[in-house]
Parts: structure tokens; sequence; C-alpha cells
């Protein structure tokens, strides 16, 4: 039983959305409960939280170094003031645990939980894990992990629980098939024509959305729709408007499954959570990952790849003759991209809220 919980996390959607689908699990096995989410002022938290109808508390910024820094935490400074407020809250809604996904804004909540003696839950996604998560694991041993090659690849995360990544449950109840129909009608594309879905992650990718736009002539002329998503926090960019097929730009798409049902192939950065995404929903993907940030992505993306579930090719690559030579032809074989999807929907897990609900249960009954 579950009273009380406080949930930390912001930033970009890769850390929201995890967050918001295991609130989301929580209310459902404990409609009593009372749910807190922490987030920093600027993030795509302060969106995404309301909008889900959760209680979002926003606490005071601070900067975090690009490494652990533990002396941080022991600076009178803004870290102080950001601790001091997620403390208030925790006393304020008696958390009986805190669970955070990283983003600055979890450091805080990390520090106010441990002097409480409030125990504390890591959920983590990417290889190296993030600065925040890191510096919570100073206090704490419940880290839980998306994907199973993560407790070999990071020595912190080599005792975590593999709960794979908490979904919505537009995601999780989502039959792509049963879908297709009306999500191809709401975006005016074709029922007899491939759909290339692209996303460039929760903020958009400029290089992604520039080679594919240059592209859209050749991919109409081969007879490829596209439905692309501009990104939230993206420049808007030009695509002919003469194509004999459909090519549909929307900014940013709160119902992803859509997206997801109307796709045969998704063209993709390799966000952990796009990544968990595709491969639960066994949407065949070319992975462009970003490429600042400690190849990261590559190593989301990689695994589903040598499972036969997607194609990588690096960021400097993706130029409209590539998307020529590789996406078109893939595009078109329906045998290949079903062999595709099958083989990341292997690699994919639809139950990461419910495996790391049973992991908090356990940190919590443990701490009693
Ligand atoms: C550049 C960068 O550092 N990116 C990081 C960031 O990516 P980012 O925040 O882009 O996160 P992901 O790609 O992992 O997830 C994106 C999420 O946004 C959703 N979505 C996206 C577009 C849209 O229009 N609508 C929508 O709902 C997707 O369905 C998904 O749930 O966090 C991830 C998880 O920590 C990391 O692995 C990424 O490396």
């Amino acid at each position: 039983m579950l009273r009380s919980v406080v949930l930390a996390g912001g930033g970009t959607g890769g850390h929201i959305y995890p967050l918001l689908a295991f609130a989301d699990a929580v209310t459902r096995h404990f409609p009593q409960v009372r749910i807190t989410t922490l987030g920093s002022p600027k993030g795509m938290e302060n969106e995404l939280i309301p909008a889900a109808g959760y209680d979002l508390r926003v606490i005071p910024a601070f900067q975090l170094p690009r490494s652990v820094n533990m002396n941080l935490l022991r600076t009178p400074d803004r870290m102080y003031k950001s601790s001091h407020a997620a403390g208030k809250i925790l006393e304020e809604v008696q958390a009986e645990v805190v669970v955070g996904f990283g983003g600055y804004v979890s450091v805080p909540a990390y520090l106010a939980a441990w002097r409480r003696d409030v125990p504390i839950v890591i959920h983590e996604v990417n290889v190296p894990p993030g600065v925040a998560n890191r510096m919570g694991m100073k206090f704490t041993k419940n880290i839980a992990v998306g994907f199973p090659n993560q407790p070999q690849a990071a020595e912190s995360l080599r005792d975590a629980r593999v709960v794979g990544v908490p979904l919505r449950t537009a995601l999780t109840h989502l039959d792509r098939a049963a879908l297709r129909p009306q999500a191809l009608y709401q975006f005016g594309l074709r029922p007899d024509l491939p759909v290339l879905f692209v996303s460039g992650g929760s903020s958009g990718a400029r290089t992604i959305n520039l080679a594919v736009a240059a592209a859209a002539k050749r991919l109409a002329h081969a007879g490829i729709q596209v439905l692309h998503v501009q990104g939230g926090r993206n420049e808007p960019f030009d695509v002919p408007t003469d194509l004999p097929v459909p090519y549909v730009v929307v900014p940013y798409l709160s119902d992803m499954q859509l997206g997801y049902a109307a796709a045969d192939l998704m063209l993709c950065r390799g966000g952990a959570i796009t990544v968990a995404e595709t491969t639960a929903l066994g949407v065949p993907a070319v992975y462009v990952p970003y490429p600042h940030s400690n190849q990261e992505q590559k190593r989301n993306a990689l695994p589903v790849v040598q499972a036969g579930g997607g194609i990588l090719v690096d960021n400097a690559e993706l130029t409209p003759e590539w998307i020529e030579q590789h996406i078109i032809p893939l595009a078109r074989d329906r045998h290949r991209l079903a062999m595709m999807g099958h083989a990341a929907s292997q690699y994919g897990r639809r139950d990461g809220d419910e495996a790391l609900l049973e992991f908090v249960l356990e940190a919590v009954a443990q701490s009693r």
C-alpha cells in the first residue's frame, strides 16, 4: 500500500514520459495515493505534467557540473536552496519514497530524501548514467535500469535491476494495425503507400529535419509518404508544396501512438525512450544517434540493430543521397520491414511500469 510518492525528473521528454507512465501505474494500483512531482523551472515538465493532471512543484534551478562533484552538495548556495525546497515538499506530503528519473532537479530531491531517511529509487536509462543520477547513487543502492545491456556496460549499474522503461498506456496497449486506418485518416495519408515516420526525439533534430526535407522530392517520386514531427524546440523547415504524395509536417505529437500506428518505417535519433518505444511496438527503425552525448544514443540503438530490428547511420552520413540509396528501397520492401519489426519486438518490452512499481514496493518494504 502506498499513500504518498514523490517523483523527480525533468528537462526533456526522455525524463518526463517515463515518470508520467510510472505515475499512472502507481495510481492504477493505489487509487488513493498522493503523487507529487518535482520539476525544474524551464523544462518540458511545465507543459507535460500539468497536461497529464499531476501536481507539479517547481523547485529553484541550479547548474549541475558535467561530472559528478559531491562538493556541490555541501555548498550553501542554490543547491542548498533547492534541496531545502524539495525537503519542505517531502515533509508536507509525508513522502514514503522518492523515485528519480534523472535531470537536474533529481539531485536536490535525492539529497532531501536522504537527509530525512526517505527511501530513494533511481531509474536510469542511459550508459553512462546521467550526472544527476550518478550523484543520487551515492545515497541509495536501489537502482533500476531500462535495458538488459546496462548492468554490464557501466560499473555503477552493475547491481541494478533491469525493469524496462515505463511507457505510456496509449503505447503499451497499442495495436498498431487496428489504429492504422484512423491514424492515416487523421494525418491525411493514403492507405496504399508506405509511410516514413520521422521524429528527432522530444526536442527534434535539426540534421534529420533538414536531410529528410531535402530528400522530399526523391521520397515522393518513389511513392513514399512522410509523416514528419518537427520537434518541440526546433525551427520550421521548408518542404516543396507540389509533391505527388503527402508529406505531412506536425510541430509536435502529443498522441505519439498515432505516429507509431501510421509508420511502416521510422527515422529517429537513439534516445533511450524512443528506442524503448520502437522496440516495444515492433517498429522497424533507422537510428541516427545524436553525436554529442558520449555515444549514449549509439549504445541505446546498437543492441536493437544487432538483433536485426533496425539500421544505424552516423549523423554526418545522413544526406539526401543516403536517404535515396538506403531508406527508399527499405521503405518499399514489405518483407524486410516485417522481419525487422519482428526482430525489434523481440528486444522490446511493454511492462516497464509494472516492473518498476514492483521494485519500488520492495524498496519501501525493506525500509519499514
Ligand atoms: C540529445 C539528448 O541528450 N537526448 C537525450 C534525451 O532525449 P529525448 O528527450 O529526445 O528522449 P527520447 O528520445 O528518449 O524520448 C522522447 C520521448 O518524447 C516522445 N515524443 C517525441 C516527439 C513527439 O512529437 N512527441 C512525443 O511524445 C517520444 O514518444 C518519447 O517518449 O533523453 C533520453 C533519455 O534520457 C536520452 O537517451 C537522450 O540521449
